[in-house]
């Protein structure tokens, strides 16, 4: 993806712009995938310190803060056209028209977000028609999910404004456009915010889910889905590395209980409409354009503010872990996903044969200690961060996580992920 606008705001920034612009000017960039990842990653640190400097105060506890200092940078009006206006459907019809004769059409929700954006952009690279959905709510700062959107547009996709549970919406939108598949990635995020907002999770990651494959049972053709899963489903799952075939019945937060749930619905709509559907597990994704609740965004911050930062241990003082994921192999997967998609076997609201059903982990396969990315960042922000070090507070969070990938690398044909461990040698 593109980097964002001006990033020069301190020091530290000037010097990893620097670096990048030293990169650029003796194209090391160009010498090899080794220089060219190298550069990815600094991108991605310049985007996520560019945001942490400029967005208004976000803590990962309090996620609604972001709304109190909602700041639209960008007119709302450059990116919407009156739903329904023949303006507005020309624009739906052409950002869903694949550029290659044999592309996709591909309605994703939840295109504003960090893996809907990323997706979207490759999904419209490759030549397949792309159309996003997003509600653009206050979760976290919406000004980050307008320059996503401003992103979008610049390569051509068009975000259609509204929510999952906007049923005539949804409607309209399948009799517009023939969508050959769905990637549904809007979903209300966030392990520990489910505490404080239980109904967001229901009305997104089930009522959302449900209405959409409604719709999608209906329309003819009826698309091929694939849908955001999540980690968080193996819950207290202690059997290492997590694989499909694990249990999945002990959720340890009401957010892993809708995306399990999510799964259980899939198999329902499968079974009785014949539509096609894959879920993907996402493991702790990392990356560019990131999400501002996620640890390593706020640890950011605060290092940089001086401000103590929660490091968590488990109850018996253990490292906790996380299988940390690129984005670029996240999107590698989705695309992977979508390609080997089997068409739904349903029309007009009825089965007409057995259809595809899949699940599959989206993971980095090598743990990280929470601890080892927080020296990861001191090194990087050269700034000593105050670990204030204390017990997993019993609010969702899993001690660790662990994928096997072995069914996604065969089935998308996945050579490799990037090694976590691999730009840290690197860069530090
Ligand atoms: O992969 C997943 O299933 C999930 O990954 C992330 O959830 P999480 O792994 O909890 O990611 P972070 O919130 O960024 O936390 C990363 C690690 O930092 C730890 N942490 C978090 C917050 C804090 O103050 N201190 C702290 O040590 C957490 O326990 C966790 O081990 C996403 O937020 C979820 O939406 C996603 O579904």
């Amino acid at each position: 993806m593109a980097s964002p606008p001006d990033t020069s705001k301190t020091l530290k920034l000037e010097r990893y712009n620097s670096y990048l612009r030293r990169l650029h000017s003796t194209k090391v960039i160009n010498a090899s995938s080794k220089y060219l990842f190298r550069a990815a990653l600094l991108i991605a640190l310049v985007v996520i310190l560019f945001f942490t400097l400029n967005y208004p105060p976000f803590s990962g506890n309090n996620p609604n803060h972001a709304h109190l200092h909602h700041r639209n940078f960008l007119s709302a009006s450059l990116f919407t056209s009156t739903a329904g206006g023949a303006a507005w459907e020309k624009q739906v019809r052409h950002s869903s028209t694949p550029k290659n004769p044999n592309g996709l059409s591909v309605l994703v929700t939840g295109a504003a977000g960090f893996v809907g954006s990323h997706c979207s952009i490759a999904l419209r690279k490759r030549g397949d028609g792309v159309l996003g959905l997003d509600n653009f709510n206050s979760y976290y700062d919406p000004s980050l999910k307008r320059a996503r959107q401003n992103l979008l547009l610049k390569n051509q996709v068009f975000i259609v404004e509204g929510d999952l549970n906007d049923a005539p919406l949804l409607t309209k939108l399948f009799d517009i456009v023939p969508f050959t598949h769905i990637l549904h990635l809007a979903a209300q995020a966030g392990v520990r915010y489910a505490m404080q907002n239980p109904q967001s999770y229901v009305s997104s990651n089930i009522a959302g889910f449900v209405n959409l494959l409604e719709v999608a049972k209906t329309a003819n053709p009826q698309p091929a889905i694939v849908w955001a899963s999540s980690s968080s489903v193996y819950g207290l799952n202690s059997k290492v590395p997590f694989s499909e075939s694990d249990r999945t019945d002990q959720p340890a937060s009401l957010y892993a209980a809708t995306k399990k749930a999510g799964e259980e619905i899939a198999h329902t709509y499968n079974h009785i409409y014949g539509l096609s559907l894959t879920g993907l597990r996402f493991f702790t994704v990392y990356g560019p354009w990131g999400r501002p609740d996620m640890a390593y965004f706020f640890f950011t911050k605060d290092i940089l503010q001086g401000k103590p930062i929660d490091v968590y241990q488990t109850q018996d003082k253990k490292q906790v872990a996380r299988d940390f994921t690129y984005i670029d192999d996240v999107v590698k997967g989705c695309l992977g996903a979508l390609d080997t998609a089997e068409k739904s076997t349903g029309s007009g609201g009825k089965k007409k044969g057995p259809a595809q059903l899949r699940v599959y982990n989206l993971g980095n396969t090598s743990p990280v200690p929470v601890a080892r990315l927080v020296s990861i960042l001191e090194g990087l922000l050269s700034t000593k961060a105050k670990k204030h070090v204390i017990k997993m507070p019993r609010n969702g969070d899993v001690p660790y996580t662990h994928a096997n990938v072995t069914l996604a690398f065969r089935d998308f044909g996945i050579q490799t992920f990037h090694r976590f461990s691999y730009w840290v040698e690197k860069i530090c």
